[in-house]
């Protein structure tokens, strides 16, 4: 497989799409690695199985009427693997193995087939201490924007998932790249408070634009980095509701084609507006576990 990935927009032609089979039910609070989950969980609002099946399999039907290539994980028993983006990335033709969240790591196993058709010398294990997940990073042209959380308390988040170590590993593997980080504001208890990754505060999105929430930016030197880089006509601003059910994170198939929640009528308005065709899916019962669109998606090869 000719792996070619070098931003969020051009024409999709293959991606492992995660699964809802087996997810292994309501885990307990003490199990749950965000807080929007343990929100539900406590609430009794977690969603069901068959529900995420569902929505998951409203995008699939989206993906191959685009004549999008779909991988699927092969089933864990038990075991939620719902968010393909995150257990791997790929950046040009390397294919790059996150050192995720423990509770998470298996889920990399499962897409051993899709990996058995990569050529060896472009799969890529990072150092072990460099923690990092795919949801926190965006190839964009020359740049690689990577999100990050450099505080001292690093080890007491959760939801603190892509270290210094990281970025600085990104750096030697593509030292003609600028890789760019930016340190994201992280809360374990207040799903509204969490930028679990990058794609849950900002993502590039058509030719020129880009969705982005302030306040996901501990540093706003770093926000308004990222808006100079768009220009403020091209930037949709979100408010924190609008973060908190995950505006940022739509999925694009081509610069003028995404797939975004069905509920999301302010932005979808505003795609539509800029001559981008909104496919509309149900995926507001997977948002409840803090991830949307981009996160169940792990792009292989774009134009
Ligand atoms: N890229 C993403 O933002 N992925 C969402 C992962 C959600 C999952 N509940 C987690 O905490 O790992």
């Amino acid at each position: 497989m000719d792996l070619n990935i070098n931003n969020e927009t051009a024409r999709l032609r293959a991606v492992v799409l995660g699964t809802a089979e087996s997810t292994g039910g309501i885990p307990e609070v003490s199990k749950a690695y965000d807080p929007k989950s343990i929100e539900h969980i406590k609430a009794g609002t977690y969603p069901k199985e068959e529900d995420m099946i569902n929505e998951i399999a409203s995008v699939a039907t989206v993906l191959e009427k685009y004549d999008v290539k779909v991988y699927r994980p092969k089933v864990i028993e038990n075991y939620n693997q719902i968010f393909a983006r995150d257990i791997a990335f790929v950046i040009e033709d390397k294919f790059i193995t996150a050192n995720i969240l423990p509770d998470r790591e298996q889920e990399i196993q499962a897409i051993s087939h899709v990996m058995d058709q990569i050529p060896s010398n472009n799969i890529i294990e990072l150092p072990e201490n460099a923690h990092i997940e795919g949801g926190d990073v965006m190839p964009f042209g020359d740049y690689i924007l990577v999100g990050t959380y450099t505080g001292h308390d690093y080890k007491d988040y959760i939801t603190a998932r892509t270290n210094v170590h990281a970025v600085n590993a990104l750096r030697e593997i593509f030292p003609r790249k600028q890789v760019v980080p930016f340190n994201l504001k992280k809360s374990n208890t207040e799903a509204r408070e969490n930028a679990l990754h990058l794609d849950c505060c900002f993502q590039q999105v058509g030719k020129d634009k880009a969705i982005i929430y302030k306040e996901g930016f501990l540093d706003e030197k770093e926000y308004k980095w990222l808006v100079n880089l768009f220009g403020s006509k091209n930037i949709f601003e979100i408010t924190q509701d609008e973060m908190y059910h995950m505006y940022s994170n739509v999925f694009s198939i081509a610069e003028d084609v995404v797939i975004s929640e069905r509920n999301f009528s302010r932005l979808n308005k505003w795609l539509r507006k800029n001559n981008i065709t909104v496919e509309e899916v149900p995926y507001a019962e997977i948002a409840k576990q803090e991830g949307l669109l981009r996160c169940s998606t792990l792009p292989l090869i774009r134009d």
